[in-house]
C-alpha cells in the first residue's frame, strides 16, 4: 500500500463529483449535498411517519423512486403474511399519497433497487444517489456518487433532497491485469476485504481502477462496487467509460437524441485528471486471484477454494485466535481441513451483488446438463432480468437441475420475504453479508460468485469452479 500526496489543482473523479453537488459547507467541514436520486423500500415508513408527524411534504417527488423489494414474497405461491403485506401496502400508500413514482409489486420494472435503478437509466454518471441502504454503493459502478443514509436522513432528504456529509478520504484500488476464465468481480471484491479487512476502508470512497477493472463488464461493475461497504467504505466508484455509455444508452430514463450526445461528452469528462493524488492506493494483481469462498460469519474471513480453514491453535494473536475459533464454531467446520469438499445443504442465486443476467448466465454455464444435489433457489435481480433470462432458456437450465426459479426481490439474502435458511443449514450463496444469522438464525452462509454457487450445487460440496469449466469455455 503506498500513500500518495494530493496536489492541490488536481481532482479526483470523486472531488468532481463533490464539487457539482455541493451547496455550502460549514466551519466544521459539514457540506450540504444536493441529491439526484433518492430511492427508498419499505423501509422508508419510518422517515414517512415523520414528514406526516411534522405536515411536511416531500420537496422533489420526481426525483423520487420508490421500489418494493425485502419483503416481496418470490414464490408464485406464498401468502404473505400480514406484517409482510403491510409493508408492501405501506410503501404504495406513501408513495401514491406523494405521486413518487413505484415500481411496486406486480410492476414489469420491479426488482431489488440496487438492479432496477442502474437498469432503468436513473443511475447515471456525475448524479448524487441515496437510498435508505447500506448497498446504496452498488451505483457507483456507472460513476455516480452514491451512499447509504439512515432513517432520519432519508426524511431529510425527502423534506429537502439535500443531505449533510463531511468529504471522506479517497483510496484508489487499482486491478490490473487478467482475470482467469471462471473468476468474476465477487472474487475480486473478496480479495481485496480479506486482505485489506472489513473495515479495511473505512472512512474512505474507493475508486476502482486498472486493466482488469477496465476489462469488467458493467454489470461486473455492480457487483464490485456493491461489495465496497462490506470492506468498510461508503461508496465505491468507477470513472464512467466506452463501457458504461454503452449500457446506460437506451434505458428508458437515460437522456436520448442530442440530449444524450452532450451528456455522453459530459460523463467522459469526470474522470479524474491524471496526476490527482489520493490518500491511499492499494494495487492487487488480476491474475492471482482465484475463486474464493467465505468461511467464516464476516466477509473478510474469505479464502481462496484451493485453501485450508485456519487454526486458531497456530495463530499467535490471541484475539485473532478467539474470533476464529468463534467462528469455526458457528459455522460448524473443523479448523485445518480443506475448504473444498465441504458438504452443503442448499444454493442462493440472487441478491443486488449478483443476480443480474450475466450472474445467471454464468451459473446456468455450470449448470446447463447437469442436475443439483443439493436444492436451491434462483431469483433473479429484477422482473427484466427474470423475463430475459427466460427469453434466453437460462430458466429451464435451472429447473432442469432441479432449483427453483422464483420471482424477484431481496428473498434469501436477507430473509425479510420469509424465504430462510433453516438452522444449522450450510448454504453457497451469491450474496454480500455472511453475518451470524443473516439468512436465518443459525443458518451458515458461505458466500461465493455465481459460477461457484452453481458448482457447488453440481458437487454437493464447496467446489473449485474451474474444473468443471474445462472444456466448456
Ligand atoms: C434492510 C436494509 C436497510 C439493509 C441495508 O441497509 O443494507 C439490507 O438491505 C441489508 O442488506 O442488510
Ligand atoms: S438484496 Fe440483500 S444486500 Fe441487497 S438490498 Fe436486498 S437485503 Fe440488502
Amino acid at each position: 500500500m503506498t500513500v500518495s500526496r494530493r496536489p492541490a489543482d488536481k481532482r479526483t473523479f470523486f472531488d468532481k463529483l463533490w464539487d457539482l453537488h455541493r451547496i455550502l459547507t460549514r466551519d466544521d467541514g459539514a457540506t450540504l449535498l444536493w441529491v439526484d436520486r433518492h430511492f427508498i423500500h419499505e423501509g422508508s415508513h419510518h422517515a414517512f411517519a415523520n414528514l406526516a408527524a411534522r405536515n411536511l411534504p416531500v420537496a422533489h417527488p420526481e426525483l423520487t423512486f420508490g421500489v418494493a423489494d425485502h419483503y416481496v414474497p418470490t414464490r408464485p405461491d406464498a401468502v404473505p403474511t400480514d406484517s409482510i403485506a403491510r409493508m408492501i401496502l405501506t410503501l404504495s400508500e406513501n408513495t401514491a399519497r406523494y405521486g413518487i413514482t413505484l415500481f411496486g409489486r406486480g410492476d414489469p420494472r420491479q426488482g431489488i433497487v440496487h438492479v432496477v435503478g442502474p437498469e432503468q437509466g436513473l443511475t447515471l454518471p456525475g448524479l448524487l444517489v441515496v437510498c435508505g441502504d447500506s448497498h446504496t454503493a452498488t451505483h457507483g459502478a456507472l460513476g455516480a456518487y452514491a451512499f447509504g443514509i439512515g432513517a432520519t436522513e432519508v426524511a431529510h432528504v425527502l423534506a429537502t433532497q439535500t443531505i449533510w456529509q463531511k468529504k471522506p478520504k479517497q483510496m484508489r484500488l487499482v486491478v490490473d491485469g487478467r482475470l482467469m476464465p471462471g473468476i468474476g468481480a465477487k472474487d475480486v471484491a473478496l480479495n481485496w476485504i480479506s486482505r485489506l479487512g472489513a473495515d479495511g476502508a473505512r472512512g474512505h470512497v474507493v475508486e476502482y481502477d486498472g486493466t482488469a477493472i477496465r476489462g469488467l463488464t458493467v454489470e461486473g461493475r455492480l457487483t464490485l462496487c456493491n461489495l465496497s461497504i462490506e470492506g468498510g467504505a461508503r461508496s465505491g466508484l468507477i470513472a464512467p467509460d466506452e463501457t458504461t455509455l454503452n449500457w446506460i444508452k437506451g434505458r428508458p430514463f437515460a437522456p436520448t437524441g442530442s440530449d444524450w450526445e452532450r451528456a455522453a461528452e459530459g460523463f467522459l469528462a469526470l474522470a479524474g485528471d491524471d496526476d490527482a493524488g489520493f490518500d491511499r492506493e492499494v494495487r492487487l494483481t488480476a491474475d492471482e486471484i482465484a475463486p474464493i469462498v467465505t468461511w467464516g460469519t464476516s466477509p473478510e474471513e474469505a479464502l481462496p477454494i484451493t485453501a485450508t480453514l485456519p487454526d486458531p491453535a497456530r495463530e499467535p494473536d490471541p484475539a485473532k485466535a478467539s474470533r476464529i475459533a468463534a467462528s469455526l464454531d458457528y459455522m460448524g467446520l473443523t479448523p485445518g481441513r480443506s475448504l473444498e469438499g465441504i458438504e452443503i445443504d442448499q444454493i442462493f442465486i440472487g441478491s443486488c451483488t449478483n443476480a443480474r443476467i450475466e450472474d445467471l448466465r454464468s451459473a446456468a454455464a455450470v449448470l446447463a446438463g447437469r442436475r443439483s444435489k443439493v436444492p436451491g433457489l434462483v431469483s433473479p435481480g429484477s422482473t427484466l432480468v427474470k423475463s430475459q433470462a427466460e427469453q434466453e432458456g437460462l430458466d429451464r437450465i435451472f429447473m432442469d437441475a432441479g432449483l427453483e426459479w422464483v420471482g424477484s426481490g431481496c428473498s434469501m439474502c436477507v430473509g425479510m420475504n420469509g424465504d430462510l435458511v433453516a438452522p444449522g443449514k450450510r448454504c453457497a450463496s451469491t450474496t454480500n453479508r455472511n453475518f451470524r444469522g443473516r439468512q436465518g438464525q443459525g443458518a451458515r452462509t458461505h458466500l461465493v460468485s455465481p459460477a461457484m454457487a452453481a458448482a457447488a450445487a453440481v458437487t454437493g460440496t464447496l467446489t473449485d469452479v474451474r474444473k468443471l469449466l474445462r472444456g466448456r469455455c
